[in-house]
């Protein structure tokens, strides 16, 4: 079946019912993370793959960044750089991430060397960067979608984790608090341009597919957390290994 052209509240609808249906809120190891079912060694696993996402994704911004074709669509975009970035040493998102993995024991040089991530978590973060670069600005700005979600998931976590983990305080989740209002900003942004800029059925299910792949990268990197840390024996060679 051919699909239609969408109203752009439509489209609106059709990328929450993904959101809906897809987010890595959904995901088994999520569950388990915010329920307190975790021991410490999973909960550093899941800091220290998860590093690899946040460090990357200054790197895919500032490719996506290089392509937007005005200086209205430039300055908007350069503000998730500066908040990843920070604008000086120890500032910033990606430096708040290290602290949360300090506070979990993990050695810095050994988070930031990434010598321990999964293989799992390398393809999946790439693959986003990779799309990022690849594909129309229109779909780079659609998978960054998820973050329409992010501070739902985001509360859940900082309420779960710090009820359930003697080992989690408030100040090793310090990375969550600014994004519960940097999220909203920016996803509110993106929605706006890509309900603006898909007019044509290709454009609306180009959009719809780049939602998916991005919810489809969020999801495996749990499921390679799952797979490792979760069964018995299944730790990759070179991989991270709770002591
Ligand atoms: O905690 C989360 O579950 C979560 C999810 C996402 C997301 O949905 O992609 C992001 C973040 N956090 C996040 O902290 C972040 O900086 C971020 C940037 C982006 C993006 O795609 O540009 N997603 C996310």
């Amino acid at each position: 079946m051919s699909a239609a052209l969408l109203s752009p509240d439509a489209l609106e609808a059709a990328l929450r019912g993904i959101g809906a249906e897809r987010y890595h809120n959904l995901h088994p190891f999520h569950r388990a993370l915010h329920d307190g079912k975790l021991n410490r060694g999973q909960v550093q696993a899941w800091a220290l793959n998860r590093y690899y996402y946040q460090a990357s994704i200054p790197a895919k911004d500032a490719s996506l960044l290089a392509r937007l074709p005005t200086a209205e669509l430039r300055r908007e975009w350069r503000r998730r750089l500066e908040d990843h970035d920070g604008d000086a040493p120890g500032t910033g998102g990606v430096a708040r991430w290290l602290r949360l993995t300090d506070g979990l024991g993990l050695d810095r040089a050994y988070v930031e060397s990434l010598e321990g991530l999964l293989p799992g978590t390398r393809f999946a973060v790439e693959a986003y960067v990779h799309f990022v670069r690849e594909r129309s600005v229109l779909e780079a700005i659609a998978s960054s979608l998820t973050e329409l979600f992010s501070p739902t998931i985001i509360s859940e976590r900082v309420s779960g984790m710090l009820r359930n983990y003697d080992f989690i305080n408030a100040e090793t989740l310090a990375y969550f608090t600014p994004r519960l209002t940097q999220a909203p900003r920016d996803s509110d942004f993106a929605l706006a341009y890509v309900k603006e800029h898909a007019r044509t059925v290709e454009q609306q299910q180009a959009v719809l597919g780049a939602l998916k792949f991005k919810c489809g990268v969020l999801w495996s990197m749990l499921d390679a957390l799952d797979y490792a840390y979760v069964l018995p024996g299944n730790i990759p060679p070179g991989s991270f290994r709770p002591s």
